[in-house]
C-alpha cells in the first residue's frame, strides 16, 4: 500500500476524532479541543474557556472514559479503527490515488495528514468529511481547517465535497443495510432513524442539517421500499442546555415503552462507522432506558461501517467530486 512517489491526487476521508485511550485524561485532551472549536460551541470564549476548564470538563472526562471503557476495542476506539478499516477498503478501491484518514480533533490531524501527503508529492487533495448531511458544526469545521491550511501549500488544490445525504449509492447501501437486518431479523414494532442533534437556533440561523436528514430519510425509505410513515426521525446525544432539535430519540424510547411498544429498530445513518454515540448511548444506553420504560428489545442496526456497499458508495462519490 505503500504510495509511489508520483502519486499527485489524494482523497482524504476526514473523521471527527476520538480520545486515544479510555481514560480521563486522553478523554479531556480531546473535549477540550473539541469543545473550544466555536464551531461546535459558539459561546463568546471569555465565559466559555473557564466554563469548560473549570466546570465542565472536571466532572464531564472520568464518567465519559468509562462509556469510552465500555465499547473499547482491541485496536483502540471504535472511530478510529472503523475509520481505518474504511480508509483501507477504499485504498483497495482506487489504485490510482493516494487514500489516507485524518481527524479533525485529536490524533492524527488534518494538520500533518496534509503535510505528509504533501511531502510525499500530492497537489490535489479531494477531501471528504465522513458526515452524510451538511452541518455548521461538523463539515464547515472540516472546511474552516482546510481554509486556514489551504495557503501553507499554496501549489495544491484542494476540493471539499459538501455532502453525500442524498446521494444514490449512500441511499442505496444504507436502505440495502436496514432490508438485509428485515430480512434477518424480520421488522419490530417500531423503525427509528436516529441523528446526532445539534442546537436548534443553528437550523433557525439556515444550517442544512435538519433538512438533509428529513431528505436523506425519505429517499433511504424509498429505496428501501418503506413509506415516510413507517419511520420516526428523532435525535440523539444532545449536549448542554440549549434547546436541540426534537425530537429527542431517549424520550421517543420512553413514550413508546410506556405506550406499550414491544420492541424497536434503531439505525443511526448520520454516523459513517460506529462509535461512542452509536454503541455506547443507543445500543446500549437507550436500551436499557427503553426496556425500564417497559418495552422488551432495542435493536440497533449497525452503521455501513467498513462494508463493501459502504466503501463502493464512498468511492463513487470521490471520483464524481474529484478534479
Ligand atoms: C454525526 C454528526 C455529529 C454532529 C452534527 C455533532 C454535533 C455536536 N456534537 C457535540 C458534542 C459532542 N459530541 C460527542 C461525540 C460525538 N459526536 C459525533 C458526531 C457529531 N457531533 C461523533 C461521531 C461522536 C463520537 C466520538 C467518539 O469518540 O466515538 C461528544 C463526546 C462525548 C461526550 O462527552 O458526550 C460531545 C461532547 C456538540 C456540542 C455538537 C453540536 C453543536
Ligand atoms: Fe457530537
Ligand atoms: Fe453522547
Amino acid at each position: 500500500m505503500e504510495p509511489a512517489k508520483s502519486v499527485k491526487n489524494a482523497l482524504l476521508l476526514v473523521n471527527l476524532g476520538t480520545p486515544d485511550q479510555a481514560d480521563a485524561e486522553s478523554v479531556r485532551r480531546y473535549l477540550a479541543e473539541f469543545l473550544m472549536d466555536p464551531r461546535v460551541v459558539a459561546i463568546p470564549r471569555f465565559i466559555w474557556s473557564p466554563l469548560l476548564n473549570r466546570v465542565i470538563l472536571p466532572k464531564r472526562c472520568a464518567p465519559v472514559a468509562e462509556k469510552y471503557a465500555s465499547i473499547w476495542m482491541d485496536g483502540g476506539s471504535p472511530l478510529k479503527v472503523l475509520s481505518e478499516a474504511l480508509t483501507a477498503k477504499i485504498a483497495q478501491r482506487l489504485s490510482d490515488t493516494r487514500v489516507a484518514l485524518a481527524m479533525r480533533y485529536g490524533s492524527n490531524n488534518m494538520d500533518t495528514t496534509i503535510a505528509r501527503l504533501y511531502d510525499e508529492g500530492v497537489r490535489a487533495f479531494t477531501v471528504l468529511p465522513l458526515y452524510p448531511q451538511y452541518s455548521t458544526t461538523t463539515t464547515a469545521s472540516v472546511e474552516d481547517r482546510i481554509h486556514a491550511l489551504a495557503p501553507r501549500f499554496a501549489d495544491a488544490q484542494f476540493k471539499i465535497i459538501a455532502d453525500y445525504h442524498d446521494h444514490p449509492a449512500w441511499v442505496q447501501a444504507v436502505a440495502d443495510q436496514l432490508r438485509a437486518h428485515h430480512r434477518a431479523h424480520g421488522r419490530a414494532d417500531k423503525l427509528m432513524f436516529s441523528f446526532h442533534g445539534i442546537p436548534a437556533a443553528l437550523v433557525r440561523k439556515g444550517d442544512p442539517y435538519a433538512t438533509h436528514c428529513e431528505a436523506g430519510t425519505r429517499k433511504i425509505a424509498r429505496a428501501a421500499g418503506l413509506q415516510r410513515d413507517d419511520i420516526t426521525l428523532t435525535y440523539q446525544s444532545r449536549f448542554g442546555r440549549a434547546k436541540w432539535l426534537e425530537p429527542f430519540t431517549v424520550t421517543t424510547l420512553e413514550e413508546w415503552g410506556r405506550a406499550g411498544v414491544k420492541t424497536v429498530d434503531v439505525i443511526c445513518p448520520g454516523f459513517a462507522v460506529d462509535c461512542l454515540e452509536t454503541l455506547e448511548e443507543i445500543a446500549d444506553t437507550n436500551a436499557e432506558i427503553f426496556k425500564q420504560a417497559g418495552g422488551e428489545r432495542l435493536n440497533y442496526i449497525p452503521c455501513l461501517n467498513d462494508s463493501d456497499a459502504h466503501a463502493d458508495a464512498l468511492v463513487q462519490i470521490a471520483r464524481e467530486a474529484q478534479p
